[in-house]
């Protein structure tokens, strides 16, 4: 497997102040940002304006996470600004893998979130069509929620899947992830981790970074 990353998500900084929050976290892989549409969850955040002023205010790579109904038809517009990946939930997708290869094409990496009710097992087919798969450890819509230790046999077996498949696939766990949790979800082998109010709810937050990334690499299966 290769390295841990940490990526913070945004939904738990100050969204008046999000620029000055992303300088924060410098020491992170990639920034996290949750768009919710108030129909696939019960919340909504920001769309496509939002996203590209973001994208303006930072070098560092942005991963999107589309908590959208009709994702087939807004995740391109997400790639096009300069996403470094667009993950598009497979319930929210009429044709995943077409979705997946347009991502592709217009300069994205490809990547598909499941939630944790969702199995992985239809998937495994398409897994080489992207570049990452997303493991909901939480009910998508809310930060501060607990981590499902219920969705752990399904990141063994998509890790399993993974190396089957033998693709360089990242995958990605998102909710709840802590220094009291991070170390199962990287046994079970998810190397991408996205962390809100663990980041952010610290003193200090680049130090919150580093020490999960730290507690993943020593746990990493
Ligand atoms: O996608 C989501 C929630 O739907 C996440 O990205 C949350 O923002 C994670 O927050 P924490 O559980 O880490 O507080
Ligand atoms: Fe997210």
């Amino acid at each position: 497997m290769t390295g841990m990353h940490i990526h913070p998500s945004i939904l738990s900084a100050d969204f008046a102040r999000l620029a000055e929050e992303i300088a924060r976290v410098d020491n992170s892989d990639a920034i996290h940002v949750d768009v919710m549409d108030n129909h696939f969850v019960p919340n909504l955040t920001m769309g496509v304006p939002v996203v590209k002023a973001i994208r303006a205010a930072t070098e560092k790579p942005l991963d999107i996470h589309l908590m959208i109904e009709d994702a087939d038809r807004w995740a391109p517009d997400y790639a096009d600004l300069g996403a470094e990946s667009v993950t598009f939930h497979v319930e929210a997708s009429g044709a995943p893998i077409r979705l997946a290869r347009e991502l592709r094409a217009r300069g994205s990496k490809a990547a598909m979130a499941l939630k944790p009710a969702t199995p992985i097992e239809p998937y495994m087919d398409m897994l080489t069509e992207l570049d990452m798969v997303l493991l909901m450890t939480v009910e998508p819509g809310f930060g501060g929620q607990s981590f499902l230790d219920v969705v752990l046999p399904k990141i063994r077996r998509a890790r399993q899947a993974i190396e089957d498949a033998g693709v360089p696939i990242a995958l990605q766990v998102d909710g709840g992830v802590a220094p009291d949790t991070i170390e199962r979800a990287a046994e079970a082998g998810a190397n991408v981790f996205v962390a809100g109010s663990a980041v952010y709810s610290a003193d200090d937050p680049a130090q919150a970074i580093d020490d999960l990334r730290a507690l993943a690499r020593d746990a990493q299966s």
